[in-house]
């Protein structure tokens, strides 16, 4: 019977060993630890401190433990009936003790982390797995930040954006390509909120990973990342917010021989529920015809509009569904000065009606005013792309110490490209002001 006891006991023991160790993956893997520390005892403990952000409770916690378990291997040679055991037991009582207080800590620190209230540290203290496997898996359960670490000398921010109601939330931890079976880093680490309202210039030197950057974004190549519109989840609800996101590519995708009209007509036949009835349909062509200044060409064929015209009809083919976020990649490419400011003008309306737009141009500073915000993208040291910057363009040049776009763009290109080759030192400046500003915040 009492062995039939110890059978229980010792399955339910190592059941509940395999369950905290899968609920820690999960906690470890949303804080940028690496998951294979689940396994290790005492270090997965030192691992949980650093998710916690409580690196020195953390390594008081794991010598703590190592010590108490030393004791303890002492003590099975020592003869239980004299002092000497005793004596050991109570050392062994005491760092236990000591280790506990640190674990309670380290707990709490990892409620903040995740923005809960303090209690579920009790939670964590009674039912270990169950609450690792909520904090690892229960997708409410977002960490505020995540773990720094230094990898080809260039420090990794580990700065989580808070999510906004209105606007778009981009946690991007990585995206990796496998090439000659091994991992490459095309994108690491960037985490920024863009408001409703606001236009962004998307910056970034030749395969700095803007494009990459994009397509992640729109969920078109998905990352390891947690992308929110309006706090729904991009990947997860995908079908659901694809008419959400307009992306007008630098090719326009139409035929030469279509009438503007029909381009549009096609477009919201695409783009539009099948719920909408023709005359809504037809309705809509009509508004975004006149919002764009197509209506008195909307008989003209494509391929007789001018470069200004074509793009103007390229994004009201994207404008037809409505969509909050507006991506433009190069829209002003081939446009001379007056037209490109004519329709930049026209993108600064869009983002006035309340939507966000992000456009990549290689001209940005004959237009600059335009524009409330700057994301800087880099290439580090190791090729991956990197976030240098992004806030408003006033503080971007006080950022940079520079006076355009132009002079930023060359600070960070690489000295083989003709630039400065500064790349990794704004990217680690960035890095470290946003962790501070998260701490202080
Ligand atoms: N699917 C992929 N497989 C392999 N490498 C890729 C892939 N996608 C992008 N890359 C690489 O990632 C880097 C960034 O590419 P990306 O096209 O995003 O840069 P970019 O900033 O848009 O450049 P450009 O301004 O020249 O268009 C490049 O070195 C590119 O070769």
């Amino acid at each position: 019977m009492e062995l039939q006891n110890n059978y229980v006991v010792d399955t339910a023991q190592t059941f509940s060993w395999i369950l905290y160790t899968i609920g820690l993956m999960g906690i470890f893997k949303k804080c940028n630890v690496r998951r294979v520390w689940a396994f290790i005892p005492f270090a997965r403990e030192y691992h949980l401190g650093l998710c916690a952000n409580r690196e020195s409770d953390a390594r008081t916690y794991a010598r703590f433990s190592v010590i108490g378990y030393v004791i303890y291997f002492i003590n099975v040679f020592v003869d239980e009936k004299s002092n000497a055991y005793f004596l050991v037991l109570i050392v062994y009582i005491a760092f236990e003790i000591a280790a506990m207080v640190y674990l309670v800590r380290i707990t709490i620190g990892l409620c903040e982390v995740f923005g809960r209230k303090k209690s579920w540290a009790a939670l964590w203290f009674f039912f270990e797995w169950v609450t690792a496997l909520i904090f690892g898996y229960n997708k409410k359960f977002v960490p505020q930040r995540t773990v720094v670490r230094i990898k080809d000398g260039v420090v990794v921010s580990g700065a989580r954006a808070d999510a906004v109601d209105d606007g778009l939330t981009v946690n991007i931890n990585s995206r990796t390509i496998i090439d000659l079976f091994k991992k490459k880093y095309l994108l690491k680490d960037i985490h920024l909120s863009i408001p409703k309202g606001h236009m962004v210039l998307l910056l970034g030197g030749s395969g700095a990973g803007k494009t990459t950057f994009l397509n992640a974004v729109t969920g078109y190549e998905k990352a390891d990342a947690n992308i929110l519109l309006d706090n729904h989840d991009i990947y997860g609800e995908y079908e659901k917010l694809k008419y959400d996101i307009g992306f007008v590519p630098q090719q326009d995708l139409m035929r030469s021989n279509d009438t503007v009209y029909l381009t549009l007509h096609d477009a919201a036949s695409l783009r539009l529920p099948s719920s909408v009835s023709y005359r809504a349909k037809k309705k809509r062509v009509n508004e975004v015809l006149e919002e764009f200044g197509l209506g008195a060409i909307r008989n003209s064929l494509v391929e007789k509009l001018s470069g200004g015209q074509r793009k103007r009809l390229s994004i009201a083919m994207e404008f037809i569904s409505d969509p909050s976020l507006f991506i433009l990649d190069e829209p002003d490419s081939g446009l001379d000065g007056v037209v490109a400011r004519g329709l930049f003008e026209k993108l600064r309306s869009i983002a006035d009606s309340g939507k966000i737009v992000v456009v990549i141009t290689h001209t940005p500073d004959r237009v600059i005013d335009l524009f409330d915000d700057v994301v800087v993208l880099a290439k580090d040291s190791s090729r991956c792309g990197r976030l240098a910057y992004y806030g408003s363009i006033e503080d971007s040049y006080k950022f940079f110490g520079k006076n355009s776009m132009e002079e930023i763009l060359l600070s960070i290109n690489q000295k083989e490209e003709g630039g400065e080759g500064l790349a990794d030192v704004y990217i680690e400046r960035y890095a470290q002001l946003i962790s501070k500003e998260k701490e202080v915040g």
